[in-house]
């Protein structure tokens, strides 16, 4: 097992209604090192039985919660923001060995998922609503804020505790209850959570966390009328059917999809920093985030110097497990995961394309990938029009402005985009046209919890972070009060 300064955080059972238990059938699923593919143990198989009774108590107990005072709501977040911070060397450790980032990444990401619950702990006690003048003088129009009420949030594999936070914590902070179902490759951080929260006080049956089959799991958090929200964060495929199950019971749904982002690069650059905008928004996490830049538009006049300047940036990542020290690229997730960016690299080459540097799984075998660079890219590749998920750099050449925006706004998805200019004018225009829910310029890390995150098209639904982060867990009451003349 893992070497955790406090073991109790590696938890092998799931959380439900305030009590650490086994599924009801006693099933369990492994989980797996992707860098050597080792069982790091197992947890439950829950199923819609085990969910029905976390959402049943998750209504009870949030009824009591909503009445909590906003400054006390605030104060437990606050604890959990310390928890999660004293104990950021387990969480990571726990992270990197079910996930597969480089531990510093991985202690990045606890960072960066604790800093939701810190913002979320302040913005509790700002929740504020409306006293609107009334036509008639008798009356008050009052506009105020209450929690939506039970929901229940359904997170990726790629940052566990990050994304879960990220939902959590405006839950919570809006006096809403939250039954979580991790992905299966992750559950240990989202349980590791669980542990902190129930020693930071948060009331027993407010969080559940539950593992085990996504069907089942998900169909009842879906199907049943108590969940008021649905939060999900995974590919549009999933989001699609999640949507679709969830209009039965008509739920308010936020959605953080897949992305395609273009990464553009015109001629008059700073290229140094398009270089490490491009090495940071590619390669984070080994290529396998949402906000990745999937497209790299190159203007012609420029495309020979930063391509030699990347290619020899790509050539310096040091690929391997992700606990040893020095290493920058860990494991794909999976199988399917290399499956994927062989396939686009084989289409791309099969269409033009030529492979810089990489192109091949990686020497140390298993799930490991050369970090790859491709020139010559066009738009009839797979490469345009998926999100390949991993670490694969396609260089398409351009001319114009107005090519690029079209190029870049050629997809059904807009999460994010990116573009190094120093022309202000230029800054403005193509950040209003780019079809986008966030755009970097001259920046390839825009994520941080003061800031609205979240897609347009089929991206997905609603913002998450920043105060609109925290709407989307409240509902508007008007009140009209009226018979109020002498
Ligand atoms: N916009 C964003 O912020 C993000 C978007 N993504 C997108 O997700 C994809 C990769 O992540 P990945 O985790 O593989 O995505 P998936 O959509 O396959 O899985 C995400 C979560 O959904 C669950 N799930 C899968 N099928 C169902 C179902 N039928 N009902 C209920 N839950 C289900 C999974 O559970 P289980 O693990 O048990 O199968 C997992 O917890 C990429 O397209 C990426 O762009 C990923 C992260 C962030
Ligand atoms: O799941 C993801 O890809 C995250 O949203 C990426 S980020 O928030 O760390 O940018």
């Amino acid at each position: 097992m893992l070497n955790l300064k406090d073991p109790s955080l590696l938890r092998q059972q799931a959380f439900i209604a305030g009590v650490w238990t086994d599924a009801d059938d006693g099933k369990t699923l492994d989980v797996t090192n992707p860098a050597t593919g080792e069982t790091l143990g197992t947890v439950p198989l829950c199923s819609a039985a085990e969910t029905e009774r976390a959402i049943a108590a998750a209504d009870v107990a949030q009824r009591a919660w909503a009445k909590v005072p906003a400054k006390e709501r605030g104060a437990v977040l606050r604890k959990l923001f310390d928890l999660m911070l004293a104990n950021a060397d387990d969480l990571a450790l726990i992270l990197t060995s079910e996930q597969g980032k480089p531990l510093a990444e991985a202690r990045g990401e606890i960072i960066y998922a604790a800093s939701f619950i810190e913002w979320f702990a302040e913005e509790a006690r700002r929740i504020y609503g409306d006293v609107i003048p009334a036509p008639q003088g008798d009356r008050r129009i009052l506009a105020i804020k209450q929690p939506v009420g039970t929901t229940a949030a359904i997170t990726p594999w790629n940052f566990p505790t990050a994304m879960l936070t990220r939902k959590a914590g405006p839950a919570l902070a809006a006096g809403c209850s939250m039954v979580v179902k991790p992905a299966s490759q992750t559950p240990y951080s989202a349980l590791a959570f669980a542990v902190l929260a129930e020693r930071a006080g948060v009331p027993k049956g407010l969080l559940s966390v539950l593992t085990g089959s996504a069907s089942q799991i998900g169909g009842e958090m879906t199907r049943n009328p108590l969940v008021r929200k649905l939060t999900f964060t995974g590919s549009t495929e999933v989001g699609r059917t999640l949507m679709r199950q969830s209009a039965d019971t008509i739920k308010k749904l936020s959605l953080e999809l897949g992305g395609n982002a273009p990464f553009i690069v015109f001629d008059d650059a700073d290229l140094d920093a398009a270089v490490e905008g491009a090495m940071i928004s590619k390669f984070r996490n080994t290529g396998q985030t949402c906000v990745c830049a999937n497209r790299l538009y190159v203007q012609r006049g420029v495309l020979k110097a930063f391509s030699d300047k990347l290619v020899a940036r790509v050539k310096a990542l040091k690929v391997g497990n992700g606990l040893d020290a020095g290493i920058t690229q860990g494991p794909l997730i999976d199988a399917k995961a290399v499956a994927k960016i062989e396939e686009h690299i084989a289409d791309a080459r099969a269409k033009g394309g030529e492979v810089l540097t990489g192109g091949k799984p990686h020497a140390l075998g298993g799930l490991f990938f050369e970090p790859t660079v491709v020139s010559g890219a066009t738009s009839e590749m797979l490469v345009a029009v998926e999100e390949t998920f991993g670490p694969l750099a396609p260089l398409f050449p351009f001319d114009t402005e107005a090519e690029v925006i079209a190029l870049a706004n050629d997809t059904e998805f807009g999460l994010a985009a990116y573009f190094y200019s120093r022309d202000l004018g230029r800054a403005m225009r193509v950040s209003e046209q780019l079809e986008a829910g966030m755009v970097g310029v001259n920046t390839g890390l825009i994520s941080t919890a003061e800031a609205p995150f979240g897609g347009v098209k089929q991206s997905g639904l609603g913002r998450e972070g920043s105060k609109y982060g925290l709407e989307e867990f409240l509902e508007v009451k008007y009140v009209c009060l009226a018979g109020l003349a002498e």
